[in-house]
């Protein structure tokens, strides 16, 4: 007798929002009607200066309330403030600041700590500090750290904690060849283990090496959505 097979259920995206419309001060700046991302996914944005990168990332972090349109995580609507919202998702804007009083491995540290990984604290904060060449400033103040440095002290207090969904703008602004290199590995591993990635990204080399979809805005509005691949191959990009 022929065996009956369940039918199968299509996996759910991590992320999904839909018909998204941010406007300010009587103006749109932001229409997207969709935007999906699975476990382990990365979807990139891209488009000039002023095209709505940041806002759609604010949008999906729950930082800014759209006029219209939903953002769900695991099918719940996101919410800024839920606590678990908050342990799921690190967020990376370009407004992170520092204190000026505490050294490179206490800011990661603190970050660790709060969000909850006890013991194993101390030696994923070092994993992180030598993933991204930031080791040896481990004991230095803020304020003596060069700009990329810096960059690469901000980026390591998101990457320190665990999370299933990582939104990062621009997240290899100021960093050398080598040091967006090993940006790159450091998010494919966190995709490797399940982490889905929305990034606003100008670098086409980190594009192509992580996103597997590409969304370009221009003038807050969608002018294409679809594969990496599609985008690479054109030659030109068509965002700059
Ligand atoms: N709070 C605000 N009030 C009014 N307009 C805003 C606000 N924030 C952003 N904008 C406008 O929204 C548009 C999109 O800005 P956004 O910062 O999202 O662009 P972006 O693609 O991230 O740019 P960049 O590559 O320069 O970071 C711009 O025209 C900007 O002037």
């Amino acid at each position: 007798m022929a065996k009956r097979l369940k039918p199968v259920q299509p996996l759910l995206p991590l992320l999904r929002a839909t018909d998204l419309r941010v406007s300010a001060g009587g103006r749109q700046l932001l229409a997207v009607p969709s935007v999906s991302v699975p476990a382990g996914g990365c979807l990139g944005l891209v488009g000039v200066n002023g095209s709505g990168k940041s806002t759609l990332l604010k949008a999906l972090a729950g930082l800014l309330r759209p006029d219209q349109g939903t953002v769900l995580l695991d099918d719940r609507p996101v919410r800024e403030h839920e606590l678990s919202f908050r342990q799921q998702v690190g967020v990376f804007l370009d407004d992170a600041a520092c204190f000026p009083d505490l050294t490179v491995a206490e800011h990661v540290r603190m970050v660790a700590t709060a969000h909850g990984l006890g013991p194993t604290a101390a030696e994923r904060c070092e994993q992180v500090l030598d993933l991204l060449s930031l080791r040896h400033r481990a004991d230095a103040f803020p304020d003596t750290l060069s700009a990329g440095q810096r960059q690469l002290l901000l980026l390591s207090a998101v990457l320190v904690r665990p999370a299933r969904l990582l939104l990062l703008d621009e997240p290899e602004q100021r960093l050398d060849t080598g040091a967006r290199e090993r940006l790159a590995d450091v998010l494919r591993k966190t995709m490797a283990d399940g982490t889905a990635i929305v990034m606003a990204v100008h670098d086409r080399q980190l594009l192509g090496r992580l996103a597997d979809q590409v969304l370009v805005l221009d003038d807050g509005r969608v002018v294409y959505h679809g594969p990496t691949a599609e985008v690479i191959n054109r030659g030109a990009t068509p965002w700059h």
